[in-house]
């Protein structure tokens, strides 16, 4: 058995499991959407995801620690909203009941549901084994119909060895152009749904998230940018969590014209990893946000086992060691190893500039 075959198998299909959850809610008009203390949204989708993928990992490996990033505190008083949550996740199981199995079977009561979401409460850090999840990232874009990831990585002292994401609205076909409106409009209706996946010096796959159960996994790589100019850059959606402004002044110095494609969540990281786009740029637009790790430690791992290379904005790579935020980083450049180092020259200009 190769190293990490047990967490992948097991992080695949607790994501695939999740995802089932989250497609049901996606096509509800009501996703019992509450506003946090940070004024963003979270839904029963995320909270139902939360608890089935934690419930998955303590099943298998009750010692691991889990940097979640819903906790269930605002559901011990709402009960209403408790018992929708509840019967989401009562009712959403794998087609196999062998994989089903695999990942811990259902969940048994009502109480040991807001545990499971509660236990990932981790600190996080640099020693030991500990996984980092983002149930719905994208909530904004789920919301809206855009793209949205369900994000599983697990790291150990602090280096990510597995990451997962399960992408229901992405085009299966990897080699699908991005379309420009890949951010909008989206359905999660045949010819949808991709997991990517990776293992630390293993390299890269996706498969296809059929609802009947995984199917057959395929290396990805990036794609070979022959002429800067000509590239795809991938960008978020919502303005106030990147700069578009630098963005599109780092774009036009490295003579693209071609206009970024916006989508939500790690579905960027996924999109580039498998060359149907080929650079993400997430430049910080405020001096005082640290970017979490749940919305990046898969991503990071799958697109450097693709090929390419991930840093911040000064060039360090990212530090997931430092708790349960990139404290260390301020934002995030990720390309095909070869040109990295040219974008990363283009992005200290502009932002010297400032
Ligand atoms: N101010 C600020 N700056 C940067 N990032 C922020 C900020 N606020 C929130 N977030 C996080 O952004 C996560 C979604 O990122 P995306 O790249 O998908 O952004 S976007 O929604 O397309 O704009 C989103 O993840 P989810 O909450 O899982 O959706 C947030 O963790
Ligand atoms: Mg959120
Ligand atoms: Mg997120
Ligand atoms: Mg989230």
């Amino acid at each position: 058995m190769s190293t990490y075959s047990k967490e992948l198998e097991v992080a695949e299909l607790a994501v695939q499991r999740a995802t089932l959850l989250t497609k049901k809610v996606f096509h509800e008009k009501a996703k019992g959407t509450l506003s946090k203390d940070d004024k963003s949204p979270v839904t029963i989708g995320d909270f139902g995801a939360q608890a089935l993928i934690i419930h998955a990992i303590k099943q298998n490996f009750p010692d691991d620690e889990v940097v979640g990033e819903e906790e269930a505190s605002s559901l011990r008083d709402d009960h209403k909203l408790r018992d929708q949550i509840w019967a989401l996740v009562e009712s959403t199981r794998l087609a196999d009941p062998s994989a089903e199995k695999i990942i811990g079977g259902p969940i048994p009561t009502v109480d040991a549901m807001l545990d499971a979401i509660d236990a990932g409460n981790s600190a996080g850090g640099s020693k030991g084994r500990i996984w980092a999840l983002d149930p719905i990232d994208g909530t904004k874009g789920f919301l809206r119909g855009g793209q949205y990831a369900v994000c599983l990585a697990l790291m150990v002292d602090g280096d990510v060895k597995v990451g997962v994401l399960g992408c229901p609205n992405l085009p299966v076909d990897d080699s699908a152009p991005l379309s420009a409106d890949v951010g909008v409009d989206q359905t999660d209706s045949d010819g949808k749904g991709v997991l990517f996946s990776a293992v630390a010096g293993q390299g890269a796959t996706s498969r296809p998230l059929g609802t009947a159960g995984l199917g057959q996994s395929q290396p990805i790589h990036m794609k070979p940018v022959k002429d800067i100019s000509q590239a795809t850059f991938c960008e978020s959606v919502e303005a106030g969590h990147s700069s578009h402004g630098d963005q599109s002044a780092i774009a036009s110095k490295l003579g693209i014209t071609k206009q970024s494609v916006r989508m939500d969540s790690q579905a960027k990281y996924g999109s580039i990893a498998r060359g149907a786009g080929d650079i993400y740029l997430r430049l910080p637009v405020s001096a005082t946000y640290q970017e979490k790790i749940w919305d990046h430690a898969a991503g990071d791992l799958i697109v450097r086992e693709a090929g390419g290379q991930v840093t911040d904005s000064l060039g360090r790579r990212l530090d997931f060691s430092k708790g349960r935020t990139l404290a260390e980083n301020r934002g995030v450049v990720a390309a095909p190893a070869a040109v990295h180092g040219h974008v990363l020259e283009v992005v200290k200009e502009v932002l010297a500039k400032k």
